[in-house]
């Protein structure tokens, strides 16, 4: 799977670029700002209709334009695959196939596997723990349709408890009976959630340590611990120990919508106890770990994004990144970079085709 040929119009900061690009290695070098994330970001875009770091559409659009076009044309399995995504301001953004726009963009989504390692990356450990359940559930879902149902349903029903819960409150009243309807669906669905979430990890986990181990070459010990109310009770005992709470909060306190996932370095909390360089490494495993279950799921070789991936990482742990890349395991890479010579000098050591952009 690679992208031949990449063109924008009014995408962030780029009037209008166009790329003809390598089967192998492409890097955009150039200084701060001069737009080499926005081209990554649009082939983010191609492939999930959505930017990686501005998820408010018309925010990508350049200031002061009305719209914006994103063209690609993929090579998928030696059949060509054009994709188009375009938005207007006022509009709904179109995603187009071959000529042809989808109904529900989310149709569009698997077409063109792909990963990307950024420094935004970073939200995964500083941010609440939805980022990181949303980080676990879109691996799980990419090949568990019914999980993905199951979780949305488990969600609604959450919200429709929480919704009765105020009410409750607001009216004086409670009534046992109304709240069973909601608990008795949640215990089946949240039993399955917490089992789902147990065995992906325990094949996640042994890979992302795999990456780690390699990346850093010492004996840096990392972990993911998952967290969860279902870990030492039943569904059914969570939800009743947690009744009074939940009334006095009026949102359901316990649950697998409260799970999360606690990174590990030597024992102790990565986000606290990880150096820049540490966080970086740990970051990167998960993304990787996160492309070797995209590969054996889709059956496609994604598309690597690697944003700005030589920041914070000494030259070892570049070096092991870059030579796993090379690895044929590995397919199209993108890379981002301040400085051309480093670049220049990285890549030709992999004796890969390569083209580097001046931007
Ligand atoms: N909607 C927009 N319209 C115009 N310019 C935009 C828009 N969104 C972002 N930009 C501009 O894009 C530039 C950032 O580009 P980008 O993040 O790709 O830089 P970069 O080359 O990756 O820089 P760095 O080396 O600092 O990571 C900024 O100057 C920003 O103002």
């Amino acid at each position: 799977m690679h992208l031949d040929f990449l063109s924008l119009v009014n995408y962030k900061s780029f009037a209008s670029a166009e790329f003809e690009l390598d089967e192998k290695i492409n890097c955009f070098v150039g200084n701060n700002g001069v737009g080499k994330t926005n081209v990554l970001d649009a082939i983010y875009h191609l492939a999930f209709a959505k930017s990686y770091f501005n998820p408010i559409t018309v925010q990508n659009i350049k200031h002061d334009e009305d719209f914006f076009v994103i063209n690609g044309n993929f090579n998928k399995n030696d059949h060509e695959e054009k994709v188009v995504v375009s938005a207007k301001r006022g509009h709904k953004r179109v995603v187009k196939r071959n000529g042809k726009a989808y109904e529900k963009l989310s149709e569009h989504i698997g077409l063109i596997p792909l990963v990307i390692i950024s420094p935004a990356d970073r939200d995964l450990i500083i941010e609440g723990s939805d980022t990181r359940r949303r980080f676990m559930d879109s691996v799980i879902s990419l090949d568990n349709q019914n999980y993905l149902n199951q979780l949305v349903t488990y969600n609604k029903l959450i919200q429709q408890r929480n919704a009765l819960l105020k009410y409750f409150q607001a009216n004086r009243t409670f009534d046992r009976d109304g709240l069973e309807v909601y608990d008795e669906q949640l215990i089946v669905l949240a039993t399955f959630i917490h089992k789902t979430r147990v065995d992906f990890l325990e094949s996640f986990t042994p890979i992302f340590k795999k990456y780690y181990a390699y990346i850093s070459q010492s004996e840096e010990d990392v972990n993911i611990y998952y967290k969860s109310d279902l870990n030492e009770i039943a569904a059914k005992e969570v939800f009743e120990k947690a009744l009074q709470k939940d009334m006095q909060l009026q949102y359901s306190s316990a649950g697998t919508h409260k799970d999360d996932l606690y990174f590990l370095l030597n024992g102790h909390a990565v986000k606290k106890y990880g150096s820049q360089g540490q966080q970086k490494s740990f970051l990167t495993a998960l993304k990787l770990a996160q492309f070797e279950f995209i590969k054996s799921q889709s059956g496609t070789v994604p598309i690597l994004l690697l944003d700005d991936i030589f920041d914070k990482l000494d030259e070892n742990r570049v070096s092991q990144i870059i030579n796993m890349v090379n690895d044929e395991q590995f397919g199209q890479l993108f890379i981002s970079d301040t400085h051309p010579e480093r670049t220049e000098q990285v890549v030709k050591e992999i004796h890969q085709s390569y083209k580097i952009f001046k931007l």
